[in-house]
């Protein structure tokens, strides 16, 4: 069984990917969650990464992902909450988009908690739970309402799970804005985007795997969120 795991959701791409990637080639022992098998996933075999297919769209998926940890797992020592859809109203009057948010970005990661705290408390050190979020839970957003409600929910998560699993184990939120833009993203989007905040520029993956390398260094952090915006809250 896998002592001192550290799980990461959603890590077959993009940010997932490359925290999963540094973490595994620093030492620790990465699990990582995909939906579909691609190249990343490939990457992250042959880095030496345990990867287990996982689809939190379902309770049954997420029991299933649950079973896996519960049979694969002694010890828990991170367990980052990546996974995510960023899904758009576009004008949908939709509760099935509402429900699907909530599903993935709160069920998900409550579920898996609340199910693996033994295997946190084994850890050969105090154990860490990050929940990755969004700027736009302090702003709202009108293009993405589900999407925001739901991260806003996971983020309350954090309150109430570093409560819950003090001392042995802290639980904190990352909550950046832009990291990276997507492959459809046009010109015009990108121009307008980085405008948002007053540092103006695209971060990249790395702004998150140094936000997560700092709270596993972390003594004394637990129940709080690493903004990582580039000081859009005072761009206007
Ligand atoms: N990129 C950015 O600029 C920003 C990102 N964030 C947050 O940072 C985190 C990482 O962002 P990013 O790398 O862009 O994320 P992605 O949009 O690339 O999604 C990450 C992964 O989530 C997985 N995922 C999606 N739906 C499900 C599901 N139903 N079940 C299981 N896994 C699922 C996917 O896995 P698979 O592909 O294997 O299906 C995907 O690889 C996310 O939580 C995101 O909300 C916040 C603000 C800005
Ligand atoms: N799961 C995802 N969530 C978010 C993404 C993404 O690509 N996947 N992207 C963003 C945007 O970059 C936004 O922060 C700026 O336009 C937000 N969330």
């Amino acid at each position: 069984m896998l002592e001192n795991a550290v799980i990461i959701t959603g890590a077959a791409q993009r940010v997932g990917l490359a925290l999963a990637l540094h973490l595994q080639h620093n030492g620790f022992q990465v699990v990582a969650t995909y939906r579909s098998p691609r190249k990343g996933v490939e990457q992250l075999q042959a880095a030496g990464v345990t990867c287990v297919q996982a689809d939190f769209s379902s309770t049954q998926g997420v029991k299933t992902f649950i079973n896996w940890i519960d049979d694969k797992v002694k010890s828990i020592r991170a367990l980052v909450h990546n996974a995510s859809d960023w899904c758009a109203e576009k004008g949908r009057i939709d509760a099935e988009l509402l429900k699907y948010m909530m599903q993935i970005h709160v069920e998900a990661p409550y579920l898996i908690n609340l199910s693996v705290e033994d295997k946190l408390v084994a850890a050969s050190e105090t154990a860490d739970i990050i929940h990755i979020t969004d700027y736009t839970v302090e702003k709202g957003s009108d293009k993405h309402i589900a999407y925001c409600a739901s991260k806003a929910a996971l983020d309350n998560l954090t309150l109430s799970f570093a409560k819950k699993f003090a001392p042995k184990v802290k639980v904190n939120t990352i909550a950046p804005s832009l990291l990276m833009f997507n492959q459809d993203d046009d010109e015009a989007y990108r121009v307008k985007t980085l405008k948002k905040s007053v540092l103006g520029i695209e971060p990249g993956a790395q702004e998150v795997v140094e936000a997560v390398a700092f709270i596993l260094k972390s003594n004394y952090m637990t129940g709080r969120q690493l903004k990582l915006d580039g000081g859009r809250h005072i761009a206007f």
